[in-house]
């Protein structure tokens, strides 16, 4: 066959006077010979498909048989071959019965008029077609055996079709020359084709370079930019920007925006009409009828813009994309390959650009340690789930360092020399500035980390509600008091993180390349702030393991378990950091029991989804039945504030759960209970002849009180030493409130709370024995936060009086209990008594409230300090009221900016 008969013939039926490509003719030329079997591999837009449309056209007696995957992709191209008078058909499941019978009639005639034929694999699994392709193989009628988007048959594809595989079979018994056809692929994909499709040993293969000279790609960071969408519009404005007024509305330049979900593709799409740009959305949510509209009406040039998922795409042969931009990371090389390259399909300048978050890094990443775990035991499965997660990193490589040309990730990753790519890319057009801007990226994430104050931005998930919590919580307490200059003790927190975050950034300054930041520099600047147990071993204990990683494994932990808690625990005691503690310790047990990142993820997301199985089944997950949690720390402000709700919490169940107990048994205190224990109900009393330290104490202050004597302050481990409550006079106590009053003889009941149950032997009340050692920190530590001692014994006095008796049914907030301190102080009042004295501990409880913001803001030199001036501040104002002590310590404060133990009151 000449070339200049195949012009003819390609002017003729095709309309195209030359070759779009040498290679395109030469594969043509051997294609025709029909002497051998072919394997073309070139990027997508390369006019592959005329490969064999040509040549099936030099056959006028013979049928050319096109397997291909997709019934779209099918249609458009028999459209295609339609409107150019060339007959073809299709033989799939949607081919009505009259024309199935009208194919086949011509197909066993002598000379068959259906040029090619387009088959589904799964058609070529019955037994017609079975049938069939025996008839007229058997009469020499099959020019060739086409297997379109051939590297569906790899399992090293992105696209991998089971089907594909048996296709194999069709070359038995026959010498059909076999032409298969694929996307620039790479050589585990070329290898699998050859293989299953069985080539001769002889095959000629055509194969172009993967780089696509007229493809600019870059990376953008959504997290640097102050508007995404904005930039957005702009990128496609300037993309859509044609001078060209005669193209008619099809030819007019348009693009793709792939998104990861569903959702995004709405959003964006959303978005964008919001701005005036055109957009739909195209997803497999949509109905069918949906998809095609929508899909025509992009082809069509309705909508210049389509937000996809990457259920878009194949078969769309558009020429005029000028740009594709991923909204998100795209999963591997080949699917960015194969994505990015539907822009520029006719040769002019196009875009495709990322638009990258962690966000997605992480969802992506997740699922993929899923799909590994889900493998098992089956070998192929394992291989192909971590060929996944292997081609995935080189993905988040790309876009999170700016250390190679783009198009080399093309290049390597099909196993080609690097491309001569002269500015086609961001780094090799302007290298500096694309380290920074990645180096921004990375910092933004660190910075993220440490501050955790803007919500779209990296990291969120790493500290969810942590710090936003103790926020919350602190401006819950700060409210109370109804100053707002009491709230910054969260900003100094902030600031304090920020102060450290500039640290960092000098140190990754003063670095001469950001890029060559190692994980283990990122794990030890990480380590202090992780959540996860031995942060700083992470990356010497597992190969290649990071400590965002951990972290955001330990978060999925932790909603997991939250969620199970919720749903199956009947008495939730757990707060939120107990449950992050469990989260930990299940992640911890994965991290120990490995040295492999894949092995790591794999246990994690076993954990995950047995977790989840066991909230399906209304079950609580064993670890978390049988976790007793870690006694809390005095540590910080948040370890301050969790310790008061905690002991609301024990305090509230305790007095709810007290009149039903059993005065007699004589079970000693368990420490932390699980949640097995509080599924199975409320604790056993105390042991006759042990009592609680809130009676030692009343008794102790009876005892002084009787004697007259100034209590001494420097007694540490005296909760009321702080406040001077030993002399507090008690009013006496009414038959109601028989359960909190007593004496030192009498049993007394064990509230249902971990802080203050511990016991002391009455007879010897001076010694104090604690069950578990650790267990009251608060108690035993000198350097204890005062607040929430000041506050629980506050609330205790509250619960006391029977006017709050009705109260006592439901937890207590902060802001509760001083409502009730106010309410009664209103009451009294009103009764027009004079104004009482406040007591002695809610004169402690007010001043420690006031002094506070100043200790979060670190104006005392020590906690010492602290407790020693609101003792001293406490005693000295003992007989003010309210005001008075308010404006006291405020003049306090304002004169005493820094304060010391040398400071006085
Ligand atoms: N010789 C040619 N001259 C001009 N245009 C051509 C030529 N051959 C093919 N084309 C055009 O190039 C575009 C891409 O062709 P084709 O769809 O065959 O590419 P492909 O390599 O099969 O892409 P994909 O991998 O996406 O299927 C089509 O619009 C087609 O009409």
């Amino acid at each position: 066959m000449t070339t200049n008969k195949l012009e003819e013939l390609l002017k003729k039926h095709f309309k195209f006077d030359t070759f779009k490509s040498q290679l395109q003719e030469e594969a043509i030329i051997q294609i025709s010979k029909r002497d051998d079997d072919v394997l073309v591999s070139m990027p997508t837009g390369s006019g592959k498909s005329l490969c064999y449309q040509l040549p099936a056209l030099l056959h006028s007696d013979k049928v050319t048989l096109v397997f291909s995957p997709l019934l779209a992709l099918i249609k458009d191209q028999i459209d295609h071959l339609t409107a150019l008078k060339i007959k073809a058909a299709s033989l799939n499941s949607k081919t009505l019965a009259a024309e199935r019978a009208a194919i086949l009639t011509d197909l066993k005639t002598n000379s068959p008029t259906t040029r090619l034929l387009y088959v589904t694999p799964e058609q070529a699994a019955t037994q017609t077609f079975k049938d069939l392709f025996s008839n007229i193989v058997k009469r020499d009628r099959v020019a060739y055996i086409v297997v379109d988007e051939a590297h569906c048959v790899s399992e090293w594809g992105h696209d991998f079709r089971p089907d594909y595989l048996k296709l194999g079979v069709l070359r038995d018994g026959n010498k059909v020359p076999v032409i298969a056809l694929t996307a620039t692929a790479g050589a585990e994909v070329i290898k699998d084709i050859v293989g299953s499709l069985r080539l001769s040993s002889t095959y000629k293969t055509f194969r172009t370079s993967c780089f696509r000279r007229n493809l600019f790609y870059d990376v953008y960071y959504q997290n640097l930019l102050d508007s995404p969408y904005e930039h957005l519009k702009a990128f496609i404005k300037n993309c859509l920007n044609s001078q060209d007024d005669l193209l008619s509305k099809e030819n007019k330049p348009c693009g793709i925006i792939y998104c990861r979900t569903r959702e995004q593709t709405e959003v964006v799409a959303f978005k964008l009409c919001e701005m005036g740009i055109k957009s739909l959305c195209y997803h497999a949510g949509l109905k069918h009828k949906e998809r095609l509209e929508y899909q025509e009406s992009w082809q069509k040039g309705d909508y210049p813009v389509i937000c996809a998922t990457i259920s878009f795409g194949m078969g769309v042969d558009k020429a005029s994309v000028r740009f594709v931009v991923h909204w998100g990371v795209p999963k591997d090389p080949a699917s960015f390959y194969q994505e990015s390259g539907r822009a520029g399909r006719d040769g002019r300048a196009s875009k495709c650009r990322i638009y990258y978050n962690r966000t997605d890094r992480r969802a992506i990443e997740f699922h993929l340690a899923h799909d590994l775990a889900k493998a098992k035991h089956k070998e192929s499965r394992k291989v192909k789930a971590q060929n996944a997660i292997k081609a995935f990193t080189k993905m988040v490589e790309y876009c999170e360092t700016a250390k190679e040309c783009r198009h080399r990730l093309f290049s390597n990753h099909f196993g080609e020399p690097p491309p001569d790519c002269r500015n086609r890319c961001d780094i090799c057009r302007n290298r500096k500035e694309v380290e920074e801007r990645a180096h921004n990226f990375l910092m933004k994430c660190i910075q993220f980390s440490e501050t955790s104050t803007t919500v779209d931005v990296d990291f969120s998930d790493l500290y969810e509600g942590g710090r936003k919590g103790i926020a919350d919580n602190y401006k819950a307490y700060c409210d109370d008091d109804g100053s707002n200059s009491s709230c910054n003790s969260f900003e100094m927190e902030q600031k304090a993180k920020k102060q450290s975050t500039d640290l960092i950034k000098k140190q990754f300054a003063l670095r001469k390349n950001s890029q060559d930041v190692s994980n283990d520099t990122i794990n030890q600047l990480f380590s202090k702030r992780a959540r996860v147990i031995a942060a700083s071993a992470t990356s010497n204990k597992v190969n290649g393991l990071t400590l965002p990683t951990r972290e955001q494994y330990l978060s999925k932990l932790v909603e997991v378990i939250a969620e199970n808690y919720a749903e199956c625990c009947k008495n939730p005691e757990f707060d939120e950091k107990d449950l992050t503690e469990c989260a930990a310790d299940l992640e911890y047990s994965c991290f120990t029991a490995t040295t492999t990142v894949t092995v790591y993820r794999s246990h994690c997301a076993k954990i995950i989804s047995a977790v989840k199985n066991k909230t399906q089944e209304k079950e609580l997950y064993s670890s978390l039945a049988s976790y007793v949690p870690k006694p809390p720390k005095n540590e910080t402000l948040s370890d301050l504030f969790r310790n008061i709700k905690k002991q609301q919490m024990a305090s509230s169940s305790s007095s709810t759960t007290s009149s039903d107990t059993d005065e007699s048994s004589g079970a000693k205190f368990e420490g932390f209970k699980s949640a097995k224990q509080l599924l199975a109900g409320p604790p056993k009393n105390l042991p006759k002849g042990q009592t609680t330290v809130t009676s030692f104490f009343k008794r102790a202050s009876e005892e002084e009180d009787a004697g007259g004597e100034t209590p001494p302050y420097d007694r540490p481990n005296n909760l009321k030493s702080l406040f001077g409550d030993e002399s507090e006079p008690e009013r006496t106590p009414k038959a109601t409130e028989e359960p909190m009053a007593m004496t030192p003889n009498e049993p007394e009941e064990v509230p249902d709370s971990d802080f203050t149950s511990f016991k002391i032997k009455s007879s010897a009340p001076e010694s104090v024995t604690f069950e578990r050692g650790e267990l009251n920190n608060e108690y035993k530590n000198p350097d204890l936060p005062v607040a929430s001692v000041a506050r629980e014994e506050a609330k205790r006095k509250v619960e006391e009086d029977d006017s709050v008796q009705a109260e006592k049914k439901h937890k207590m907030s902060d802001s509760e209990i001083d409502a009730i301190i106010m309410n009664k102080r209103r009451d009294k009042k009103s009764n027009e008594k004079p104004a009482p004295k406040m007591k002695k501990t809610e004169v402690g409880l007010l001043v420690v409230k006031l002094l506070t913001p100043a200790y979060a803001e670190r104006r005392f030199d020590s906690r010492d300090t602290f407790k020693t001036t609101a003792r001293n501040i406490s005693h000295a104002l003992l007989h003010k009221d309210e005001a008075e002590i308010k404006q006291f310590v405020k003049k306090f404060l304002r004169n005493n900016q820094k304060i010391t133990a040398g400071t006085t009151v």
